[in-house]
């Protein structure tokens, strides 16, 4: 029997088995069970180098988002429209079939968009080019899931199910569960909150299925199985998702409403042009993406080039501010000088371990180099940093 075929015999058991109280320790068996069949289908074939080919695209920009959807929702009509490169854009399904990257220019950083082909259930299972698609989609910073306003509302359910089962969780935090595995001392079970999902039975148990017989647990939240399971696996890829509800120029202003005000959703409509600009301003919003423009002493600084940090590429302080200029810079930096809305006051003497806010100005001062002057170290107490570019791109700033 294949791995999805022992995959849809448990589901079918657990769709079987009524959900009680005496059943829950047999359904948490079942999940691991599934997990680690799951687990299994995502590793390559025994004697292949690599998953078959796959989308190859160049990371390009400062960060990537995909476009995820079902076939004719209006991905590549987006990928047209925000970034000028073409995409064949039709009627019919499966227009697109391989990965179009394009380049979005906004707030002088530059974002790689990537259309890519529709997906449909089933794709985690290999079904179209699901797994290529998935691949890709894990390989980015934001998903944007593109639904056609006017289908139906299960497919996000849907398409977050083949997401979910490839170990992509949209828009969740990791579970607050520390796990270690140990080599003797048997499993200690602890919390730190009142638990109502697991119990220390239940967990045993999973970690029986996972052939653990050595670990610490302490679950800091009151977690599900599931999120158990997650830490278990330890393979799962925390992603931020957008919803964007296309097409809706074919359905009643009721309807766009009622879209538009649910968590993490921007109705649009490519054909009329509508509401581009907020998806763009939620895009950049969900990346946080941290410009900093570099001030030479005595001169200004060029706010139209900022170096583009990320928390989760190499993290917003100074540290990696000095990594993003020259690799040596580290160990040369005396402090920097800080204006913007990281800065208590202005300019604020910091060390590499100070959090960059986006917009903030710095100033390097290296070892042994003097600061002109030593001027203006206390000077300008403000208790309320505006952001620079609201007050300090028109006046000059000293030091
Ligand atoms: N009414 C309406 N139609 C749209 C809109 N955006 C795209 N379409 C149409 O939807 C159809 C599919 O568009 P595509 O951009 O090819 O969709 P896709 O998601 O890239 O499709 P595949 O590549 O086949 O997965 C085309 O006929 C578009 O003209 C929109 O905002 N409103
Ligand atoms: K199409
Ligand atoms: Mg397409």
């Amino acid at each position: 029997m294949g791995i999805i075929e022992k995959i849809k015999e448990i589901e079918a058991e657990m769709a079987r088995t009524q959900k009680n109280k005496a059943t829950e320790y047999h359904l948490g068996q079942l999940k691991a069970k599934i997990a680690k069949l799951r687990t299994q289908l995502l590793e390559p074939p025994k004697g292949s180098s690599g998953g078959g080919e796959g989308f190859e695209v160049t990371k390009y920009g400062h960060g990537r988002v995909a476009l995820i959807g079902f076939p004719s929702v209006g991905k590549s009509t987006l990928l047209t429209l925000l970034t000028g490169t073409h995409s064949e854009a039709a009627s019919y399904e499966f227009t697109t079939l391989t990965c179009i990257p394009g380049i979005i220019h906004y707030n002088d950083t530059k974002i790689q968009l990537l259309d890519l082909p529709g997906i449909i259930e089933g794709a985690s299972e290999g079904k179209g080019r699901g797994r290529q698609v998935i691949a890709v989609s894990k390989s980015s910073d934001l998903v944007l899931m593109v639904l056609d306003a006017s289908k139906s509302e299960g497919h996000r359910q849907i398409l977050t199910r083949e997401l979910e089962a490839v170990g992509l969780r949209l828009n969740k935090k990791p579970p607050q569960i520390y796990f270690k595995k140990k080599k003797t001392g048997g499993i200690s079970f602890n919390s730190t909150v009142p638990l109502t999902h697991v119990d220390e039975k239940l967990c045993y148990q999973i970690l029986h299925e996972y052939k653990i017989h050595n670990a610490e647990v302490l679950f800091r939240e009151d977690a599900t199985v599931d999120d158990l399971i997650d830490v278990i696996e330890g393979n799962r890829k925390y992603m931020k998702c957008i919803y964007v509800y296309n097409k809706i120029d074919v359905i009643g202003i009721d309807d766009v409403d009622r879209l538009a005000r649910q968590l993490n959703s921007v109705v649009i409509s490519c054909n009329l042009k509508l509401n581009l600009d907020r998806l763009l301003a939620k895009m950049w919003e969900e990346m946080g993406l941290v410009r900093v423009y570099t001030k030479p002493q005595g001169q200004q600084p060029d706010f139209t080039d900022p170096a583009v940090l990320s928390a989760d590429r190499g993290g917003c302080t100074i540290e990696a501010m000095c990594n993003h200029i020259h690799r040596s810079l580290v160990k040369d930096l005396k402090y920097a000088l800080v204006w913007g809305t990281s800065a208590r006051h202005y300019p604020q003497h910091c060390g590499l371990a100070h959090s960059l806010h986006d917009e903030d100005v710095i100033q390097i001062v290296k070892k042994k180099e003097k600061e002109e002057g030593g001027r203006g170290r206390f000077k300008s107490h403000s208790t309320a940093p505006a952001r620079i570019s609201d007050r300090e791109k028109k006046a000059p700033l000293k030091t």
